[in-house]
């Protein structure tokens, strides 16, 4: 009995880890090293209902596929297509739930002289 709440009490813990550890890296704690790198001028181009990118914590998302299924409406993600969405996207509060879902549509991130996330290593003081 007292091994089972132990295990499940670690599993607990690893869960919360796993889960503050994906969302410091998505939050641009971490650089993806392995990420292609779009510049601004590129996401710009894709501002369109049918070729929708966005940019999230320094991150950029093809939300093509998403943009008539919001639950916030299609047009405030068309007023943000290849642009920076990450402060209208925290002002209302989004489950962080929905910030993993779309990781299967991460596309790349920007260029380190882009970055307004930075993680400690780099020069900026990071502002999350
Ligand atoms: C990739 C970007 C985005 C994704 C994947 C996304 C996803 C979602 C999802 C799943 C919801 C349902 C509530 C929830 O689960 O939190 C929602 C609600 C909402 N979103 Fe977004 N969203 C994005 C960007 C934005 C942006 C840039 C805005 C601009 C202000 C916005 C405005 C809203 C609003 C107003 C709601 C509330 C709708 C309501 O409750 O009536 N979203 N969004």
């Amino acid at each position: 009995m007292m091994v089972a709440t132990l295990s499940s009490q670690n599993q607990l813990l690893n869960t919360l880890v796993e889960k503050s550890d994906l969302l410091s890296w998505i939050k641009g704690k971490f650089i993806g090293h392995h990420l292609r790198e779009i510049s601004m001028r590129q996401v710009e181009r894709h501002n369109k209902i049918d070729d929708c990118w966005i940019i999230l914590y320094d991150k950029i998302y093809d939300i093509t596929f998403f943009i008539n299924k919001h639950p916030g409406g299609a047009e405030v993600m068309l007023e943000y297509a290849g642009r920076d969405a990450t402060f209208a996207f925290e002002s209302i509060g989004h489950d962080l739930d929905v910030l993993k879902k779309i990781q299967q549509n991460l596309i790349g991130q920007l260029p380190k002289d882009e970055r307004i996330f930075l993680s400690k290593d780099e020069l900026r003081p990071r502002i999350v």
